[in-house]
């Protein structure tokens, strides 16, 4: 597509089947229809994905603009990524990251593949906060039932997303089902709906038994606002049914995003020595060599940041967004637009546009500092150059939370390893292709030999736990703990503890074994409604 704006423009019109599409690819474009015509565009077009596995729209990615997509939305905003909720939990990813890097230093001379590390971090650290609970562990081939299966669902759930269902672009053949892509949707949706489902009940008994702790996790919290009215969502109360495919949406889309762009990042570092050696200066001078990185480091990593954001523009993970669908006839830079168009933004290809950035395909951080040519672009949706999350209305929801963890697990790996290629490979020779697909993943996974830097007793012997704050359940310590592979737990050497005393505790070997019917509504139901939501977003400021 960015092949094809560069013979026909940065507005073009494709007929995919019965649907017109209109592609933005360059920021004066994406501007146009997020910022000024950004109200028309605020509804996702119908797909099967939305229909079979997201509860028949009952989310928050696909839920039309209107009543329900407001409720799911400021319940996010104000209890799941406000920088109160956000530093609430604080604690929990820096403990998953601190996870990470020991189970990364305990891998020794093996090669590891280090974007499946990622995911199992990023999942575990939003599992952790929603559920109390981790669900992936870092062994392979375990032994943990719930696990494995959360695993292989999630998987499955990234190929058929990224399958180009022919039903959602020719109607009269939906039927059909022709490539069996609705059918294996429908088989998914229902193993993912007995998990939910049975993590909710789960959730049900405990408040009913009155833990007065269970406030904690996210997902009571939810529960306890299933009575509630909220503020200009015209009387919609949250359901059940609309929490797990929350829950859903938090997964999918929170997980690989974030994971995939660290993997990126890494990858970017290696290819880019000096790059690399400036940013483990400013980690060492900052942090020093005796502890990892937390996140209230990231404020004084200037040049960290500035790494983060060209690592956005060059490698978006959501390449092309998500669609929108405009919701009237509309006039964009002369050109008509009907009702009913599918929007795709072309993130990837306004972030390499040469009419906007200087040798576009250089990884070249400087750029976003003082004094260079974008010093005060940000990637929050502000600017139309860069936009990883999108912008306007449906812009991403987790966006505080996924810079966060994007620049905590970024920081801690680069400060915490020097990195090797494999099968000595040159750096410069490094496979840089892309897979299709709705995420941007790397063709070749990175492969690479981990070299830890800091002094080992304190960076990857102790992980400060808060013993108070955790919120794991004891079936999940062991997960957390555990030393044997085969539960799927965390496989490495003991683990230490700082207490609130700072008292150091060293856990012995006993302490460290171990209605999916949706609601369905007319989905042309509730489009109407105008709102900002500036002022509930979390305002997480750098
Ligand atoms: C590097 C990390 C991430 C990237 C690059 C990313 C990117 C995006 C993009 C491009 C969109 C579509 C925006 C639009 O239509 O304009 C989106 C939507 C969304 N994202 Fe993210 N995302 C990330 C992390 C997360 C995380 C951590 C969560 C939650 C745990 C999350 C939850 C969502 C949700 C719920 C939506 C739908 C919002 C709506 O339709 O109102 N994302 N994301």
């Amino acid at each position: 597509m960015a092949a094809l704006a560069r013979v026909y423009g940065p507005l073009m019109h494709l007929k995919m089947g019965f649907v017109h599409v209109v592609v933005a690819a360059s920021a004066s474009v994406a501007e146009q229809f997020l910022k000024v015509h950004d109200g028309n565009f605020s509804s996702r077009p119908p797909n099967s994905g939305a229909k079979h596995i997201a509860y028949n729209y009952q989310d928050l990615v696909f839920a039309p603009y209107g009543p329900r997509w407001r409720l799911l939305r400021k319940i996010c905003a104000l209890h799941l990524f406000s920088t109160k909720a956000l530093d609430d939990f604080r604690h929990v990813r820096e403990e998953e990251v601190g996870i990470l890097t020991r189970a990364l230093a305990s891998v020794g001379q093996l090669p590891t593949s280090i974007g499946k590390m990622l995911s199992v971090c990023v999942t575990n650290s939003i599992a952790r906060v929603m559920l109390g609970r981790r669900v992936v562990g870092y062994g392979c081939g375990s032994g943990d039932e719930m696990a494995e299966e959360f695993k292989a669902m999630v998987d499955e759930l990234m190929i058929l997303a990224g399958v180009f269902n022919i039903g959602d672009f020719i109607p009269p053949l939906e039927a059909f089902d022709l490539q069996g892509v609705a059918t294996k949707m429908k088989k998914l949706h229902a193993r993912f709906d007995t998990f939910l489902t049975s993590i909710l009940e789960e959730e049900h008994n405990i408040i009913k038994d009155d833990d007065v702790d269970s406030n904690i996790k996210l997902l009571s919290r939810l529960i306890s606002l299933k009575l509630k009215d909220v503020d200009d969502c015209e009387g919609e109360r949250l359901t059940d049914t609309q929490i797990k495919a929350l829950l859903l949406n938090l997964f999918v889309a929170g997980t690989d995003t974030t994971s995939v762009t660290v993997e990126w990042a890494i990858a970017e570092l290696i290819r880019n020595r000096k790059i690399l050696s400036q940013a483990q200066q400013e980690l060492d001078s900052i942090v020093g060599k005796d502890r990892l990185v937390t996140e209230s480091d990231l404020a004084q990593l200037t040049f960290l940041k500035a790494i983060i954001k060209e690592n956005f523009r060059l490698h978006p993970s959501t390449p092309l967004s998500l669609p929108r669908i405009a919701h009237e006839n509309c006039e964009i830079n002369g050109y008509f637009i009907p009702k009913g168009s599918t929007l795709l933004v072309n993130v990837w290809a306004i972030g390499r546009d040469p009419n906007t950035w200087a040798d576009p395909l250089e990884f070249r951080p400087e750029r976003f500092l003082m004094g260079g040519e974008r010093s005060n672009a940000d990637v929050r949706g502000n600017d139309f150059e860069v936009m990883p999350f999108g912008a306007g209305r449906r812009i991403c929801a987790g966006m505080n939370l996924g810079i966060r963890m994007v620049q905590l697990v970024t920081a801690t790996l680069i400060h915490a390893f020097d990195f090797e290629l494999i099968n000595g490979q040159l750096a410069q020779n490094l496979n840089m292709e892309e897979a299709y697909g709705l995420m941007l993943q790397r063709a070749h996974p990175l492969m690479i030999y981990l070299r830890p830097r800091l002094a080992s007793h304190f960076a990857y012997d102790i992980v400060s736990i808060q013993f108070m704050a955790l919120e794991i359940n004891s079936t999940n310590i062991d997960d957390l703990f555990s030393g044997n592979v085969e539960d799927g737990g965390y496989n490495g050497p003991p683990i230490v503890y700082q207490d609130s005393d700072n008292t150091i505790i060293e856990m012995d070997d006993e302490q460290t074994s171990s209605d999916s019917e949706s609601n369905v509504e007319g989905y042309d139901a509730d489009l109407e409604g105008d709102d900002d939501f500036s002022d509930l977003e979390g305002d997480d400021d750098e």
